[in-house]
């Protein structure tokens, strides 16, 4: 998908439709993709508007920046001042507080959610040498890694998931850990030297998933409902209910709590009726990873909120908040 693509033109009075993103590979890769679809479903122009902010080109950290919510206003900002149409952002780095003016128009078919390892040499966590250098920027990770391996230096590092590979590729870093969904739509998921399993490493709510954000206006309801031809219900219901979890424990995306939501189909054979059954798994984890809080919510699939409300209730009950700086959102 390039900005102009003539395999888009489409003969229409409408203008092309918009599409807003940050200009880093794995953001131009993820919204390329959105793109070939909105063009498809449709049937007009549809254009990239490049947004760049002040965490693209400062090299200043993440947290002094404000977080990863530095991307994301920029983008809402262009959106909401009719520079574009639609937004495409990662789910994961969405603050979990709504905004006025803003819907979610779709979540799309989630991506693999799980956390991959990429280090030299094909090594895994468990052959990593004594005292391997693993770089990662998420005290998720960090406090992950240091529960499977205390002895690992861990070092925080910044920037996009090429520059962080480059890095291993170097031999700055015996080995990094990255999202499998940024490695495999940027083309990279031969980088990949071990998948690390959900059920052991739960991922950041919503990682995998992409959110498409539209103006929430009369006039943008066509957009919206456009939009909403792209949603996948299951990676709604799974990332909502992650993110539910994150919200009821007012935290944000750089707090060390992994929670993963799954669903499964059952038929039943009494009431010829497919049971769509939700199972949502959140981990607080204290920053050094030497202590770890883990509750497990199972329901029916139409009641995650339900069900992280639950969980958030029982997290906090067992000492959550003690174990770890949740943080503001
Ligand atoms: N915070 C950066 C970020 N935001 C989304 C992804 C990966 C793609 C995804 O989770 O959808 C990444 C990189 C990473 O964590 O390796």
């Amino acid at each position: 998908m390039t900005e102009h693509d003539p395999a888009h033109h489409v003969e229409s009075v409408l203008p092309p439709l918009r599409i807003g993103t940050r200009s880093s590979t794995l953001a131009l890769a993820q919204t390329g993709m959105m793109a070939d679809r909105l063009a498809e479903i449709a049937g007009r122009d549809v254009e990239l508007v490049r947004i760049t902010s002040h965490g693209d080109t400062s090299k200043a950290s993440l947290a002094s920046l404000g977080g990863t919510g530095v991307f994301v206003s920029a983008l809402r900002d262009a959106l909401l001042a009719d520079e574009c149409d639609v937004i495409v952002h990662s789910l994961k780095d969405l603050p979990t507080e709504e905004v006025d003016g803003i819907v979610i128009a779709a979540i799309p078919t989630r991506e693999d959610s799980r956390d991959a390892l990429c280090a030299r040499d094909g090594m895994t966590l468990q052959t990593l040498p004594l005292g391997a250098s693993v770089g990662t920027g998420s005290p998720r990770r960090r406090a992950q890694l240091l529960a499977a391996r205390p002895d690992l230096s861990v070092l925080d590092i910044r920037g996009n998931v090429d520059t962080r590979l480059g890095k291993v590729t170097t031999g700055e870093l015996d080995a990094v850990v990255l999202a499998t969904a940024g490695l495999v739509r940027i083309g990279r998921p031969e980088a990949i030297t071990q998948h690390l399993e959900l059920d052991t490493w739960p991922c950041a709510p919503g990682q995998g998933a992409l959110a498409l954000e539209t103006r929430s206006d009369e006039a943008s309801h066509g957009i919206t409902a456009l939009v909403g031809q792209i949603d996948d219900i299951g990676a709604r219901v799974t990332a909502l209910a992650e993110r539910a979890v994150l919200a009821g424990l007012e935290a944000g995306c750089a707090a060390p709590v992994g929670v993963t939501a799954s669903i499964s189909t059952a038929f039943n054979a009494d009431t010829m009726a497919a049971t769509h059954s939700l199972r949502i798994a959140a981990t607080v984890l204290s920053l050094d990873g030497q202590r770890q809080i883990t509750k497990t919510w199972n329901g029916a699939s139409d009641h995650g909120p339900e069900g992280a409300a639950l969980l958030v209730t029982e997290l906090l009950a067992a000492g959550a908040a003690a174990l770890a700086p949740l943080g503001s959102r």
